[in-house]
């Protein structure tokens, strides 16, 4: 239980509305308790009529009085219990949302290190599997928990209080059934946690099969893919087999045990009756009542154990997430508007996972309104050099500094929200292509919109979509060209209108005649802000007020077009190569 202390501020929070609720359970519990007795009063006000002790009309009276009483109580115990669940479930559910919203929270801290050393399948279940299971322990739990107290605090000593031996024999099988149903439950548990698991493989075997179509068919492999999916699919058939197999145990299980417990009361309760040790058969019809009563509620015990256990084990899931600490922390509350001035001195940076070394003591310099260009060989630590400035990372040792302050030490919300950063990989989410472009500025109006979308060169092409604008993108903006992709992404950037920007290699999917046009628009809009483009394309670098060349994490090469120009090395080749339409 140690884990699942974590919930107990929730606890705390929804207080008012858990004792309503467990107020409620107890008195739809007593209320439920009236009818048994009520039954047994009206076999016995029969047997006296049939004894000659009571008239007819006295015996009908007796009857109906007892029969309202019955329906009455039904009724006051069905609303309780609908008042019940709308309580203790409810704040279940309130719990579930609030833990949700905490994880996610926190996920959303938690630095880039955290989702590649984790995967995101199990992210994923976290905060919905998890969520859930823990949910059960705040609802049904409790709710299933008090119900089979009360029961117990007030039936097992009535019970006793009434008829002593048929008690004794009446209960008898049901611990029995108690720790067969905690057993069963723990088989359910662990294959239905294989079925889950078998879930997940299939969803990603079908997802990445989905999203890989192209490749698939391109190097025609389809039947090996079926064969994978069938052996898939035998596998979810066994599991799901071994699962069905153990959940049907536990139907004819409680029944059969309630078969016996009735035998038991029918059969010591009619010798009972015979040997004229209890006074009515009315008993034996009031303790069939009790028996189905507690049938329940003595499997829910164990039952219960299982949910609980489970729940400790999701807690403790969550717990090692939200216990993570994230790597960049913000440690300074004050907002400060930002310049654009930014310096490496010194910078090395090694990834831990990889133990890369991406930049190994780099130092360069951009004033405020420059444009800096970074090239070099692939993997030679341009994308870092970016990463480092929007913070996704810290150093390893030297500085990065903003506006002469080192990046540690500015509020990171001030440093983000001065930067427009456009990936590689320009990631579109599935919502509509005028969505996916104010994300840079919520407040954007629609002309805004298409104004930036004209200077990425991308408005012709979405006017050319049915739905213009509100053409909505599928996972990955699968309906726009990788080209379409970068200028719609760039036009988020340009709407975010930043001090800084960072243009990751993000003209490599279009031509070079857009591309030019691009860039010509991309000068008109930067000229007061910093601009850092990584690029592996001289025409996207000429311009820049500096050219930065990369190789193995170190700089090799800085200056202007002309001065990179009229040096050997990287950029001259690179340049050479390019003009003559080569590729480098
Ligand atoms: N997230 C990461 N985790 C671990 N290692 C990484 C990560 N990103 C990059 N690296 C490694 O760091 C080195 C520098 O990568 P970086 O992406 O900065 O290069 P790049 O010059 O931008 O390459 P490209 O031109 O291909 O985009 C590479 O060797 C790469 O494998």
């Amino acid at each position: 239980m140690k884990e699942l202390k974590h919930l107990n501020k929730y606890f705390k929070k929804y207080w008012f509305k858990l004792l309503l609720g467990i107020l409620i359970t107890i008195i739809a519990r007593i209320f439920s308790l009236i009818m048994p007795s009520y039954v047994n009063k009206s076999i016995q006000a029969v047997e006296e009529y049939m004894a000659d002790v009571i008239t007819l009309s006295d015996a009908k009276g007796l009857l109906l009085q007892y029969i309202l009483i019955i329906i009455g109580a039904a009724i006051l115990s069905g609303l309780f219990t609908f008042l019940m669940r709308q309580t203790i479930i409810n704040v279940s559910r309130y719990i579930e949302y609030d833990l949700k919203n905490e994880v996610f929270d926190h996920y959303q801290l938690l630095s880039l290190n955290f989702y590649k050393s984790n995967r995101i399948g199990d992210l994923m279940n976290r905060i919905s599997e998890d969520v859930s299971q823990v949910r059960m322990y705040g609802g049904p739990a409790i709710m299933y928990g008090i119900q089979t107290l009360t029961l117990f605090v007030c039936l097992v000593p009535l019970m006793f209080i009434k008829a002593p031996t048929l008690a004794t024999y009446t209960l008898l099988p049901l611990p029995i059934l108690s720790i067969l149903i905690y057993k069963i439950s723990k088989i359910i548990h662990k294959r239905s946690t294989k079925v889950q698991e078998y879930l997940s493989t299939l969803s990603t075997f079908t997802q990445e099969s989905f999203s890989g179509i192209s490749v698939i068919k391109a190097y025609s492999i389809e039947p090996r893919v079926n064969e994978e999916m069938r052996n898939l699919a035998i596998e979810g058939k066994d599991t799901s087999m071994s699962l069905a197999k153990v959940n049907a145990w536990f139907f004819p299980l409680m029944i059969l045990l309630i078969g016996i417990s009735n035998i038991f009361v029918i059969y010591i309760g009619g010798r009972q009756y015979i040997n004229g040790e209890i006074e009515t058969v009315g008993i034996i019809a009031e303790f069939i009542l009790y028996v189905n009563m507690l049938t329940w509620p003595v499997a829910v015990v164990g039952w219960l154990t299982s949910i609980v256990q489970r729940a400790e084990a999701s807690q403790k899931r969550i717990n090692e997430f939200l216990q993570e600490e994230p790597a960049i922390k913000n440690i300074v509350a004050e907002h400060k508007s930002i310049h654009g001035d930014i310096e490496f001195k010194n910078v090395t940076f090694t990834y831990e996972d990889t133990e890369i070394t991406a930049l190994n003591n780099v130092s360069f310099k951009v004033k405020a309104g420059e444009t800096v260009a970074i090239l070099g060989k692939t993997g030679s630590g341009k994308s870092t050099i970016l990463d480092l400035v929007a913070r996704l990372y810290d150093v390893s040792s030297g500085e990065v500094l903003v506006d002469g302050v080192p990046v540690q030490q500015l509020n990171l919300d001030s440093l983000r929200k001065a930067i427009g950063a456009v990936p590689q990989d320009a990631f579109l989410f599935s919502d509509t292509i005028e969505n996916n472009i104010r994300f840079g500025n919520e407040n954007a109006t629609h002309e805004d919109i298409v104004e930036v979308a004209k200077k990425a060169v991308v408005h012709k092409n979405i006017q050319g979509f049915a739905k213009k604008y509100d053409t909505i993108l599928g996972e990955r903006g699968i309906t726009l060209s990788g080209g379409q992709k970068q200028r719609v992404s760039i036009a988020r950037a340009l709407l975010k209108d930043p001090k800084i920007y960072l243009f990751d290699d993000c003209l490599s999917a279009v031509d070079t005649e857009t591309e030019e046009e691009i860039l010509n628009n991309l000068k008109k809009v930067s000229e007061s802000k910093t601009t850092l483009i990584v690029s592996h394309r001289v025409s996207s670098a000429k311009n820049a007020d500096k050219i930065i060349v990369l190789d193995q994490g170190k700089i090799i090469q800085e200056g202007t077009h002309e001065e990179l120009n009229n040096q050997e090395g990287y950029y001259k080749d690179l340049y050479i190569n390019q003009l003559s339409g080569k590729e480098s």
